[in-house]
This record gives C-alpha cells, structure tokens and sequence, in this order.
C-alpha cells in the first residue's frame, strides 16, 4: 500500500508534566494536536498534580532539558516553542542558552511564577534569570495578573492597571509584544485579556465562562499562540485567534476530579 508522506509545521513545548493531564505538557500537546500542529516537548519537572493541587514537583537534571530540546531542533526542527513551568535557575538559565545558540524563533514565554491564587511557583533568583535571560529572546510573553504584577512593580486592579503594567513590561524587558491575562481578574475584567506590541494597546474581550473547571487555561492560550505561530499566522492574529480557542474551550471545560477540572481541548469531537 502507499503511503500518503504529509507535510506538518512542528511546535516545541519546554514545560513540566502535570500527572493529572490539565497544564503544562500534556496540555500543550492536545492544543498543538488540536491546530494540526506537531507537537515535541522537553520535560523540566514531573508534577504530582490533580485537580485539587500540586503535591510534589521533581527537577529534571538542567542536561537533560538540554538534551531534549537538542534531540528535537538538531533533527525534526520548529517553527514556533513556548516555554512553560521551568522552575529554577539552572533550567532557566539553560533553556535560554539553548534558545539562543540554536535561534529558535516565535518564542512564546509564558513565565510561570505565580499560580491564579496568587501562590509563589518560583523562587526569587529564578524570576531574575527569567527576566533578564529568557523574556528578552521571546516574541510575546503571556502573564497573569500576579506575574504581571511582579514584572512591571504595579498592582493590578484595574483595567487601566493591567494597560500600564503591558506598557512597562514591554519597555523594560525586550520583549515584542506582551499579553496581560485576566483570569485572576475579578468582576467584569475575569476574562479580559491586554495586549501591548510597542504601537498598539488593545483589549481583548470576550464572554466570561462560569465554570470552576479552569485548570490549565493559561498553558492552553501560549500553546494556541504558538501553534497559530508555527503554522504561519503573525502574532496579532495568533494571539486573537489563540484567545477564541481558550474561551471555547473554556465553555467545554471537563468537570473531573474534585477540584478546578481542566479545559476542553477537543470541543467538536464532544458535540458527538
Ligand atoms: N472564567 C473565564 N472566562 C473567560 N475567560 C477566562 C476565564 N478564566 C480565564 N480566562 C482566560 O483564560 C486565559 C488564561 O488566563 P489566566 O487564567 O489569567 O492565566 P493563568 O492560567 O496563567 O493564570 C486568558 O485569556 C483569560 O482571560
Ligand atoms: C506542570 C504545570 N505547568 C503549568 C501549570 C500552571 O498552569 P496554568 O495554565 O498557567 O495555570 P492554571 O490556569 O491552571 O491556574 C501547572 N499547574 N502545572
């Protein structure tokens, strides 16, 4: 029989493993698979992690995460990467070495430091090297409200807040555009999104999704983003497309476990 030999751009996640399957890889490969994107990965943590927290998180050795991203670039190559939860220094360090010596492009840097409820992910050298190593190689970085609120020094209530922490992000730290998220927003702002290029600040708004099953939503919006990426869109449009993506999914969202379920990645496939 022949074989059909089909053609697929190739995305890269660096990010840690979430047992209970609702953030970081597992996540961000069901979103690539999602936007017929292929989807590669290099591990830095293995969590113990289910709906209700995470109860136990283990390094990957720093080579290893080299290894990985070496074993995927050097061979099969990527369009777009993001990274997600990198967790310490070291591997913070490395992957922004690795970034830079094999030019990886489209970079997604969605700078896991802070979860929704406002608990510290990272220690304080890690944010440092973050800022200063990785986030100025990366074409859009995608915090949320409290990472946003450590990179830019503002707190943020507001809209106007979130405008001006997007606006000082961007000028201090190299980046080409930012994306302030509003999941940890509360009232009317619980869902709206601020992006900040250099020229352009805009809104993005859509429905706010009443549902408690939002695990995962932020590692699902930087994948959308850079499957959108890796498949050719500009930024702008992968971003809005990207924000269309998590707020359906949203809407999809799966109630298991006993906690904060995750998104629903494959929505069509559930109207069956
Ligand atoms: N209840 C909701 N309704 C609509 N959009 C939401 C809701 N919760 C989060 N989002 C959106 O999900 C995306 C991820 O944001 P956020 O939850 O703040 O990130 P993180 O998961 O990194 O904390 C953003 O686009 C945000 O606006
Ligand atoms: C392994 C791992 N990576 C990232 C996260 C955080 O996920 P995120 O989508 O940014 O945040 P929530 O929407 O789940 O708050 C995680 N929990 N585990």
């Amino acid at each position: 029989m022949k074989t059909n030999k089909t053609s697929i751009p190739v995305a890269l996640t660096i990010a840690g493993s979430d047992s209970g399957g609702g953030a970081g890889i597992q996540t961000d490969l069901r979103t690539f698979a999602f936007h017929c994107v292929h989807g590669t990965s290099a591990i830095t943590c293995i969590t113990a992690q289910n709906t209700l927290g995470v109860f136990r998180v283990d390094a990957m050795p720093s080579e290893a995460v080299i290894a990985q991203i070496r074993a995927v670039v050097e061979d099969i190559g990527v369009q777009a990467a993001k990274t997600g939860m990198l967790l310490n220094q070291e591997i913070i360090l490395a992957v922004a070495q690795e970034v830079r010596t094999l030019q990886i492009n489209n970079l997604v840097v969605d700078p896991v430091m802070v979860s929704r409820t406002g608990a510290q992910l990272i220690d304080d050298d890690a944010i440092q090297t973050l800022r200063h190593e990785l986030i100025p190689q990366a074409a859009i970085i995608t915090p949320n409200r409290y990472e946003a609120q450590i990179l830019s020094g503002l707190e943020i209530v507001s809209l106007e807040d979130m405008q001006n922490a997007a606006q000082i992000i961007h000028k201090n730290l190299g980046t080409k555009a930012v994306l302030v998220k509003g999941g940890g927003m509360s009232g009317g702002l619980k869902g709206v999104d601020v992006w900040f290029d250099g020229e352009r600040l805009e809104i993005l708004r859509t429905k706010q999704v009443e549902t408690k099953n939002t695990h995962g939503t932020g590692c699902t919006l930087s994948a959308a983003i850079t499957a959108n990426l890796a498949l050719g869109k500009d930024l702008w449009t992968a971003v809005q497309e990207a924000k269309e993506y998590v707020t359906t999914a949203l809407t999809y969202s799966l109630d298991i476990g006993k906690g904060q379920g995750p998104v629903g990645h494959f929505f069509p496939l559930l109207e069956k």
